[in-house]
Parts: structure tokens; C-alpha cells; sequence
């Protein structure tokens, strides 16, 4: 079952699922899923990501069935549906990632891939503790103006600041195919950066995408990830402001989105075992700008993992 045919109804009418695809109850069976999770309690500055999986829904009305960027129909190839949102505690973060962790692994016994919508970047810890139960340690491909290494917020370890440094912690990824790509700005001190090398990231900056272009920074990529899992975690301030101004940490001097879906196209021959796009705070966005990037970039990945799955079958 594919998305709602806009030949028939139209785009903007009717209630926003991702992409107007199907939500899991209506279908058999499925391949992936888009699932939501409004979430920001782990937030250092200005909250609102909780809305984020609504306002990408609501952006992602006017997406196609067709993707010619990677010549793949990915409703076609697959059964992609909205499984909705998993609703977790707002006011206990142990208790939300436990419960998310559960949930994700609870909808993975029904799909072959998830594609998560946060959300706050705190989610990707208990996500990645999922994705390693089932595959092991993965590359991870961080797109993001920050590193999201650091150790603790006002003593508390589980924050939208440090969920991979927890995740190398606790052995959830391949320390040595997993990177960062668009980093920028400030830092605390140049310590964030030896303590970043060591729990086993590399950095594709922003400064470096400008400076060598996009095609350097895919083959320095590709390289990294080798012929590991990868799990794809997309904060949307790896976009430029300008981009995307949604969103709750902004960092000048980052990507277009362009570059980032280009980027993005680039790993058609890797297994991507998960993905999410998180820190979408519909409350700073306009006309919808950071909302489309998003709902873009949660296609180009559902494509990819879409062919995936059809090459497997
Ligand atoms: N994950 C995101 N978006 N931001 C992390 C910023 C951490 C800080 O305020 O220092
Ligand atoms: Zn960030
Ligand atoms: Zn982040």
C-alpha cells in the first residue's frame, strides 16, 4: 500500500502521516517504519523538539513516490508505513530511554528498519542501544554541527549533549568506521576534541566541506564506514541557520541541504541498519524551511534503506 493518491485526494487535505504513507495498523505487513519521538527533555537550550515529529509530518505533504536522485520508487520497493509516535515520560529521562529502547526493539520484531523522527538528540542512545542488540557494534554517521560527546550537563549524564560518548561507553558502535560530518563552532576547550578521538569518532568539518568540496568529504566518508553497519543519525543544525533555523542549538557556518542530501545519496551500497533525524523545533522555524529539509532528508535515507530491502528480498 503506497501513500494517499494526490490525483484523488489532495495533498493538504486529510490527517499527516510521513509522506501520506500508511500508518502500520493499516497494512499486513511492512518493511520500514517511520516512527516519532517527541521527546526534548534533554535539551541544554532553547526546547521545543517534542513538536518535531508533527511539524516534520506536516512537511512532508508534498514529497513523490519517485526519487530520481537514486532512481528508486521506495513505496514501491517496500511497504514503508507510519507507525506513529512512541510517547515516553517527559519528566524522567531514565525512564523514557528505557521505555524507548523497549519500544524500538518491540516495532523491530515487525520491521526489517526504523527511521526515528525526534525529537531531541538524546534519543539516539537509546536507539543505538536497540540497533546494537540486533547487529552488534555499528559505524555511526553523524551529521551534526556538534560532536554530542561530551560527558555530563549539570552532573546529569543522559542529555542531548552526550549520547555517543555513552554510546562508545557502552560498546554500542565501531570505533573504527564511525564519524562526524559539518562540525563547527565553539567548543568548551580543546580537550572535547582528544576526548571525541579517543571514544572513537573521526571529523569531516564543516571548514573541510568548503574548503575540499563535497565529493572529498563522500570519499573520506565512504572510506571510514568500509563495509560496516551504519546507523545514520542526522541533527538538523548540521544545516546552516539559514537552512534550518527550527531548531534548538543553531550554529552558523553549516551546510546546505543540499549537501546534505547529497551526502546522504552517497551510501546506496552500504547496509544502513537505522537512521534518525532529530532536533526539528518547530517553534524557531518559517515557512516551514526546517520542516522540509527534514522531511527530505527522512526520505532520502527511507530510500535508501527501501532499495535495500528490495535488494535483499
Ligand atoms: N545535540 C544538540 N543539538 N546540541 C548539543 C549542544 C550541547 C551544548 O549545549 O553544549
Ligand atoms: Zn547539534
Ligand atoms: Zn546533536
Amino acid at each position: 500500500m503506497g501513500p494517499v493518491d494526490s490525483s484523488v485526494v489532495p495533498r493538504y487535505a486529510g490527517i499527516a502521516t510521513f509522506a501520506r504513507l500508511p500508518r502500520l495498523e493499516d497494512v499486513e505487513r511492512a518493511d520500514l517504519a517511520v516512527v516519532g519521538v517527541p521527546f526534548d527533555t534533554g535539551v541544554s537550550y532553547r526546547p521545543g523538539a517534542r513538536f518535531g515529529p508533527s511539524h516534520v509530518r506536516e512537511s512532508s505533504r508534498l514529497l513523490r513516490p519517485y526519487n530520481p536522485a537514486q532512481d528508486v520508487s521506495p513505496f514501491a520497493a517496500a511497504q514503508v508505513v507510519d507507525a506513529g509516535d512512541i510517547a515516553v515520560n517527559p519528566f524522567d529521562i531514565d525512564q523514557a530511554v528505557t521505555d524507548l529502547e523497549q519500544a524500538v526493539l518491540r516495532l523491530a520484531e515487525r520491521v526489517s528498519g526504523i527511521i526515528t523522527i525526534g525529537g531531541d538528540h538524546t534519543i539516539a542512545l537509546p536507539l543505538l542501544r536497540a540497533v546494537a542488540k540486533q547487529h552488534g557494534p555499528v559505524a555511526v554517521l553523524h551529521f551534526d554541527a556538534h560532536l554530542d560527546t561530551w560527558d555530563t550537563y549539570f552532573g546529569a549524564p543522559i542529555t542531548h549533549g552526550t549520547p555517543f560518548r555513552r554510546a562508545s561507553e557502552e560498546g554500542l558502535i565501531d570505533l573504527t568506521a564511525s564519524c562526524h560530518v559539518g562540525t563547527r563552532g565553539p567548543l568548551y576547550s580543546k580537550g572535547d576534541l582528544e576526548d571525541d578521538e579517543r571514544l572513537g569518532f573521526s571529523i569531516v568539518t564543516s571548514e573541510f566541506i568548503e574548503e575540499h568540496g563535497v565529493a572529498a568529504a563522500i570519499e573520506r566518508i565512504r572510506t571510514r564506514i568500509g563495509g560496516a553497519p551504519v546507523y545514520v543519525s542526522v541533527d538538523i543544525d548540521v544545516l546552516d541557520p539559514a537552512h534550518a533555523p527550527g531548531t534548538g542549538t543553531p550554529e552558523a557556518g553549516g551546510l546546505t541541504s543540499r549537501e546534505l542530501l547529497r551526502m546522504l545519496r552517497s551510501l546506496t551500497d552500504r547496509r544502513v541498519v537505522g537512521a534518525d533525524v532529530v532536533e526539528v523545533a518547530p517553534a524557531y522555524d518559517h515557512a516551514q524551511t526546517t520542516g522540509i529539509a527534514a522531511s527530505h532528508t527522512v526520505y532520502e535515507l527511507v530510500t535508501l534503506m527501501a532499495a535495500q530491502a528490495a535488494r535483499g528480498r
